[in-house]
């Protein structure tokens, strides 16, 4: 730690590395709240140095207080600096080089960069621990919600059984807009990329990617297992249509994406964790289903607990600023800690779990030719898989013999049935498109 980080008195000093939507936030919060941060921080926060692409570029906020760096992993060297706070993105390049410079130079790192903790996080947390510096990443795990201090200081007591919830905004917002409006999904994603939400790769959000960086994060801390963001089973959004939400709707359901965690005990072998990220079906009466917009929720199973229910504005400068100035008052009031809640070196590996005899119910859907024996087709791979169907609707008729919408829901039963009755229909001219198939979720 510098003389000046670990000194209680004297201003903490920080850099900010990326001033966009998070990193303006930041600016104007450490300025509107400044009394209150001051006094909760037990001492001033002065941002003394800023970097970004474009020096000329207005941001609706004055930088000229502050040093500029054409290159970012400057800030990692000046001497004036205690804390620095990466606000940019990306998992590796320039984001993870000043990271890893900054902790080398014993400096703490704040950052919002779900990306890069899922991807590095470990290896940053063993160098920052090594050195005695902070490594601190509230805002990259559901936006506003303090879900990191949650679960590392709240429910540090309890063994987590299960993490789930909704972890992208932009997906939420979409979902839900399309829900209640009947827009169309294109138009909706620019809308959510206007107010900021979005990933500079749009398709990380839709694709479920950014959920799964978040939920591998949140396995870790709550399972004390080290990150594995290859073991995400990860899917998207971009395969629901407007018609699956419409028949959600009349089901009593309304679909969202979920990320959820939880860790098998296995017979004398090292545990299996499993991490999936998919579109679900939620029952209208379940407190996910009214989370809407940007909003995230997560609901952390303890074993003395019970299920926390964590809600929030999953994304946005305001809410992301707020979660970033929380870490920085940490930072500022000498709180270390291990960052993933306990030490790095003891974060043990897991294998990854399958989902097969997992049972639920679930909702399929199939495009389908407009021709006599495509259902008798459908659910006789649904009998030879042993797959129990609880309801089926076709769709309307395809005026001009083309293509129909054909969904099912099923009875509980093990997941490994369904795939076993998707691979018994593969390759099948009857499917205009390969079948999307959603969990329910249980109340
Ligand atoms: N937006 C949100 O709601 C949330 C975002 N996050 C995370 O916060 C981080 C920042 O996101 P956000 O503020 O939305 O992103 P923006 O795109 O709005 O801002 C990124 C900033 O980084 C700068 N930048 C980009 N590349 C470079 C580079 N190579 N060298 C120097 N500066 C660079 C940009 O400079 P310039 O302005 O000059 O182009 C810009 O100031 C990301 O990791 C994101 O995942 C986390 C939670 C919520
Ligand atoms: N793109 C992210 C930002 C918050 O992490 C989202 O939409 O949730």
């Amino acid at each position: 730690m510098t003389a000046n980080q670990s000194d209680n008195t004297k201003p903490l000093r920080i850099a900010l590395a990326g001033v966009g939507t998070v990193g303006v936030g930041v600016i104007k919060l450490l300025d509107t709240n400044a009394d209150l941060v001051t006094a909760r921080a037990g001492r001033p926060i002065e941002i003394v140095a800023v970097s970004a692409r474009n020096k000329g570029r207005d941001r609706g906020v004055d930088l000229s207080p502050y040093a500029w760096e054409d290159d970012m992993t400057a800030l990692a060297a000046r001497g004036d600096v205690d804390v620095v706070v990466e606000l940019v993105g990306g998992s590796d390049g320039p984001a993870l080089a000043l990271a890893r410079n900054a902790i080398a130079a014993g400096k703490s790192l704040v950052t919002a960069n779900k990306a890069m903790i899922a991807h590095h996080g470990q290896a940053l947390a063993a160098a920052a621990e090594d050195k005695g510096a902070a490594l601190k990443f509230e805002a990259a795990v559901a936006g506003g919600i303090p879900i990191v201090k949650g679960l590392r200081e709240g429910a540090a007591a309890n063994s987590i059984e299960r993490i789930y919830g909704i972890l992208n905004g932009t997906a939420n917002y979409i979902l839900s807009t399309m829900e209640h409006s009947g827009a169309d999904f294109g138009a909706t994603l620019k809308d959510a990329q206007e107010l900021g939400y979005a990933e500079a790769d749009p398709t990380f959000d839709i694709e479920g990617v950014d959920a799964a960086h978040k939920l591998s994060i949140l396995a870790a801390i709550s399972f004390g297992a080290q990150i594995d963001f290859d073991a995400v089973d990860c899917e998207g959004i971009s395969s629901v249509r407007a018609a699956d939400i419409t028949q959600a709707d009349a089901l009593g359901y309304v679909i969202r994406l979920i990320g959820m965690a939880d860790v098998e005990a296995t017979a004398g072998e090292s545990p299996a964790l499993l991490q999936q990220v998919k579109p679900c079906l939620v029952p209208k009466g379940h407190p996910l289903a009214h989370t809407t917009g940007a909003t995230n929720a997560v609901v952390a199973e303890g074993n003395f607990s019970g299920r926390l229910f964590f809600q929030g504005a999953g994304a946005g400068d305001g809410p992301t600023a707020s979660a970033v100035v929380a870490d920085i008052i940490d930072i500022a009031r000498g709180e270390t800690g291990s960052p993933f809640s306990i030490p790095t070196a003891q974060l043990v590996p897991m294998t990854r779990a399958v989902s097969d005899n997992r049972t639920g119910q679930a909702y399929l859907r199939f495009t389908v030719t407009d021709k006599p024996g495509v259902l008798a087709e459908i659910t006789a791979a649904m009998r030879d898989a042993d797959v129990s169907i609880e309801s089926l609707i076709q769709q309307g008729r395809a005026n001009d013999g083309g293509e129909v919408l054909v969904a099912l829901v099923t009875h509980d039963g093990p997941e490994g049935n369904i795939s076993k009755a998707v691979e018994l229909l593969k390759g099948s001219e009857s499917l205009t498109a390969p079948p999307l198939i959603m969990r329910i979720l249980s109340e």
